[in-house]
């Protein structure tokens, strides 16, 4: 398979220093808002790297639920990998990859489990069906078929069968305090506009970079 000619050149816009906020969450938000208005799929998909105890990185994908100045919220199982990983270390890095508006936008920064009245909050906001299946997956570990899987479904379908399903105490949100945040705006030629904010105290500093 020769992939070697796949490629495209990014001609949509340009990003300039005058017209981005002073503040990275601002920012985020007006990209997060076109991303949502011009009907992206998925368009709060973001890609969570985290490493474990060697070194090693690992990411996947997770729906980004709530941003403001404190950071960046998204729900997982407490035991899953993830979790598992952010427990020995904190460091994490978020990127949401906005291939369709040629944008991309790379977050580095600190995860922190949030408050379970905050988690039950959320967790009582979806379907039940998916709460049932937050209770019955052992994320991240092994199954031994998908029968087994919908077993444990059916089970706590019964157990739940009578009231409001409560939020499990091994599920809940993270909230990622950013220190770094870039925009990146594809450019023709490969001569894409990047621009990297860095927490200083109480401010950020912007530098450009190069593409
Ligand atoms: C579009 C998309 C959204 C997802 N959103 C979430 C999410 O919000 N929370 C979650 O725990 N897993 C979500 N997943 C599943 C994760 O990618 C992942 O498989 C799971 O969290 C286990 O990851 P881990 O074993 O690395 O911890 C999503 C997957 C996709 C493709
Ligand atoms: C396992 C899992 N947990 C949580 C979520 C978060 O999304 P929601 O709360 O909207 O179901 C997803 C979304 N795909 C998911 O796959």
């Amino acid at each position: 398979m020769n992939l070697e000619d796949l490629r495209r050149d990014y001609l949509m816009a340009g990003l300039d220093e005058k017209d981005l906020a002073a503040n990275p969450i601002a920012q985020f938000e007006i990209w997060l808002k076109q991303a949502i208005e011009l009907q992206l799929k998925d368009p709060t998909a973001m890609t969570v790297a985290t490493v474990d105890a060697s070194g090693q990185p690992s990411q996947r994908i997770v729906l980004l639920k709530h941003v403001d100045a404190a950071g960046f919220v998204f729900f997982t199982n407490y035991g899953s990998r993830k979790a598992r990983e952010l427990a020995g270390n904190q460091k994490i890095s978020l990127h949401f990859p906005w291939h369709d508006i040629e944008r991309q936008v790379k977050v580095c920064g600190v995860a922190e489990k949030i408050s379970a009245v905050e988690s039950a909050k959320y967790f009582l906001s979806r379907p039940k069906e998916s709460q049932l299946a937050a209770w019955a997956s052992h994320q991240s570990h092994p199954v031994s078929t998908r029968q087994m899987l919908m077993q444990q479904v059916a089970r706590m379908k019964e157990k739940f069968a009578h009231g409001d399903i409560p939020a499990p105490d091994f599920w809940g949100g993270f909230r990622v305090a950013p220190h770094e945040i870039e925009f990146w705006q594809g450019g023709a030629n490969r001569l894409h506009d990047r621009f990297s904010y860095r927490r200083t105290g109480e401010q950020w500093a912007i530098d450009r970079l190069a593409p």
